[in-house]
């Protein structure tokens, strides 16, 4: 993924970017040339198939560490509503630091900053970036004024980028002296085409993503279950997976957890949709607005996962939501992601049962539904 942080981007921005929406824009395509396969291969080795059997345990700790917290919680607090984030977060980030680096780390010593610890380097390598992400940068809506420089913005992102290389640089350095693990030491074994740099940049980029996207669509899940009680798996449904996985992708379909666009460049003048791109054109995919769109779905402010196991609908209409965009540039965490959220659906609804507190069914900001979602063991 190439974000605002990102310096293994090789892609040269256009003088005078115009911004389109389209379902269509794929065919534009996005950069994918010698170093972007290298990096790729890369990244397969450390996410792929034979990477999630290996990480098999990992996942399952995590699992299980959440019901156990579940379980505590009512044990506690009785039907108290439960704050989801609190519960998945640290799991999440810890499962990320053991993909990347083994282990979950819980604190590191970094020339510059001093010793870490474990939520401070969440902080740094999570959370501090995301929210400068969706800061807004007023030149994005005036594309003819972007030569303007916007000095604060950019002193806060190189100071936060720098800040993410050297926790990334000492969290390689502390992990390499101590492990034969197998992904890092393939990435300084193998990975010598890539500077220092890049292959820090390559694990942060695995940690960020595997960090927040699949609880905040297991968190969605739980919660559009909660709200539609009938809806809720039984038993003897878990062994449907088709009704599991019609969740998982319905819940992607209504909340993606990827709220930033992606760009893809247009390298020669093309034509989608009707509209003439010019080459070196930039263009936003918006995929919310695609799933939103009632040309596309029926009814798509409903949350109806059956929508995907009707008979009028194709397997391969899972992937119409766009969620893990698509081409070779296409999300390298789709199956764990899917592995995970619907592990965990599944172990939740099984073990519990979810319902929101009286009088608040309906809710418009995200940061709102973990604080009343509330759940009793079956
Ligand atoms: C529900 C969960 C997730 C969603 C919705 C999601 C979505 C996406 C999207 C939309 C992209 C950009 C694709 C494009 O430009 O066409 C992407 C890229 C990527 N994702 Fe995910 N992702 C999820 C989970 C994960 C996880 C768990 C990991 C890692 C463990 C991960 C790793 C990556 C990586 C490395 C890329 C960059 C691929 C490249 O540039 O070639 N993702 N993801």
């Amino acid at each position: 993924m190439v974000t605002r942080f990102s310096s293994i981007s090789t892609r040269k921005l256009p003088k005078a970017p115009s911004t389109l929406t389209s379902d269509k824009c794929m065919v534009v395509s996005s950069d994918y040339n010698d170093f972007y396969k290298t990096v790729k291969r890369h990244i397969i080795k450390i996410l792929g198939p034979n990477a999630q059997k290996r990480h098999r345990g990992h996942r399952d700790t995590m699992i299980a560490n959440i019901v156990k917290d579940f379980h505590a919680h009512v044990k506690n607090n009785g039907i108290q509503p439960v704050n989801f984030r609190n519960v998945f977060q640290s799991e999440h980030f810890g499962l990320a630091m053991k993909e990347t680096v083994e282990s979950d780390v819980q604190s590191v010593y970094v020339e510059e900053l001093g010793r870490l610890s474990k939520n401070e380097i969440f902080g740094i390598l999570f959370k501090d970036l995301v929210e400068a992400a969706l800061d807004v940068d007023w030149r994005e809506f005036f594309p003819c004024l972007k030569w303007i420089p916007n000095k604060t913005l950019e002193r806060k992102i190189e100071r936060l980028s720098s800040r993410r290389q050297a926790v990334t640089m000492a969290l390689i350095k502390e992990q390499s002296k101590r492990f034969t693990f197998e992904e890092l030491n393939y990435l300084l074994r193998e990975g010598k085409e890539l500077t220092e740099k890049q292959i820090a940049m390559l694990l942060w980029e695995v940690i960020l993503m595997a960090s927040d996207t699949t609880m905040v669509t297991s968190e969605w899940a739980v919660f559009e279950l909660a709200k539609n009680p009938k809806l809720q798996i039984t038993e003897e449904m878990l062994c449907e997976l088709p009704y599991l996985v019609a969740v998982f992708h319905e819940t992607l379909r209504k909340y993606t957890p990827i709220l930033i666009p992606f760009l893809r460049f247009a390298h020669e003048d093309t034509e989608i949709g009707g509209y003439y791109i010019p080459a070196g054109t930039e263009i936003a995919i918006n995929f919310y607005g695609f799933n939103m769109d009632e040309n596309q779905w029926e009814k798509p402010e409903e949350w109806k996962p059956d929508r995907f196991l009707d008979k009028k609908y194709d397997r391969n209409d899972m992937h119409k939501t766009m969620a893990f965009g698509g081409g070779k540039r296409a999300c390298t965490g789709y199956q764990q992601a899917m592995l995970i959220a619907c592990t965990a659906i599944g172990r939740l609804v099984q073990e519990f049962e979810w319902r929101l507190e009286d009088g608040k069914m309906s809710i418009l900001l995200e940061s709102s539904i973990r604080n009343f979602i509330q759940c009793t063991q079956l």
